[in-house]
């Protein structure tokens, strides 16, 4: 079977497919190798003989991460690499080895999807925005904090916000005007990623008109689905951009 694995600053996305590389077997989130190596091992039923991955990782750690895979499973690993041009999209960074390569695989993924111009919002640790335009062109995008990064700089910078996360989770009831500590910095956070959203979705509606596609993902896709009920929300989306940067045959 094939292991394909999106190693992002916080989490690692792993699923396993079918020999044919489509069907997914199972997947899951951990947050570090030793996590992964364990989750992989339970099932030992899988007989990975490929990997696939992306990382966006030092080179260290990436490098260290694949020994393991070869060390304990035996697999062959292919990781995805920076490109000028692929499957028709023209990175749009000046530089463009340093373009994240989970934003380069989703946009990928996006415009594939699409057939057409796309906007791809990434909620992860950070908070991606990518743009591609109908022939292909990445136009370049923004990077934010995400929301455990908004919420950890509030929590690590004052003295008096300190609150645990299931009055965090219970704050997210209403996004009325906080009356307690939790509500204010959680709704605050949540609004701030909204307006990225909408600001984003203005620029596109600039360029394009009402002609492009919307993809939402990465782990906190959900907190904004809401504010664009156009969207598709793709939760594999790097998958999919990578299984076209690293076919297996
Ligand atoms: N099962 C899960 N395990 C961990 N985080 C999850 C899970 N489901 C959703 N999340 C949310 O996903 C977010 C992490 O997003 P994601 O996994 O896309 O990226 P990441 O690896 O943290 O960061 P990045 O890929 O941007 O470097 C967390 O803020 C968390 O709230
Ligand atoms: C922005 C993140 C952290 C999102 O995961 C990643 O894509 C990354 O490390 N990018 C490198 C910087 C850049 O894309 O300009
Ligand atoms: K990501």
């Amino acid at each position: 079977m094939i292991l394909e694995l999106d190693c992002g600053n916080s989490f690692i996305k792993w699923r396993v497919l079918r020999p044919d590389g489509v069907t997914p077997v199972e997947g899951g989130v951990v947050s570090s190798d030793g996590d992964l190596l364990a989750s992989l091992s339970d099932t030992k039923k899988f007989q990975l003989e490929k990997c696939r991955l992306v990382s966006v990782r030092t080179q260290v750690e990436t490098d260290s991460l694949v020994a393991s895979l070869i060390d304990v499973f035996g697999v062959s690993v292919i990781r995805a690499v920076p490109a000028r041009e692929m499957a028709g999209v023209r990175n749009g960074y000046e530089d463009y080895e340093r373009l994240g390569l989970d934003r380069w695989l989703a946009l990928l993924g996006g415009f594939h999807l699409a057939s057409g111009a796309c906007l791809v919002l990434d909620f992860g640790t950070a908070v991606t925005a990518d743009f591609v335009a109908a022939d292909g062109e990445h136009l370049g995008g923004f990077i934010c904090p995400g929301m455990p990064l908004m919420r950890n700089q509030l929590r690590t910078h004052t003295r008096k916000i300190r609150y645990d996360d299931i009055a965090a989770e219970r704050a997210h009831e209403s996004l009325a005007p906080g009356r307690a500590t939790v509500e204010a910095v959680e709704r605050g956070c949540m609004l701030m990623l909204r307006g990225f959203v909408l600001t984003q979705l203005e620029l596109a509606r600039q360029y394009w008109g009402k002609d492009f596609v919307v993809f939402l993902t990465g782990g906190d896709a959900n907190l904004v689905s809401g504010v664009v009920p156009d969207a598709r929300v793709v939760p594999d989306l790097v998958f999919v951009g990578l299984a076209m940067a690293c076919p297996l045959s």
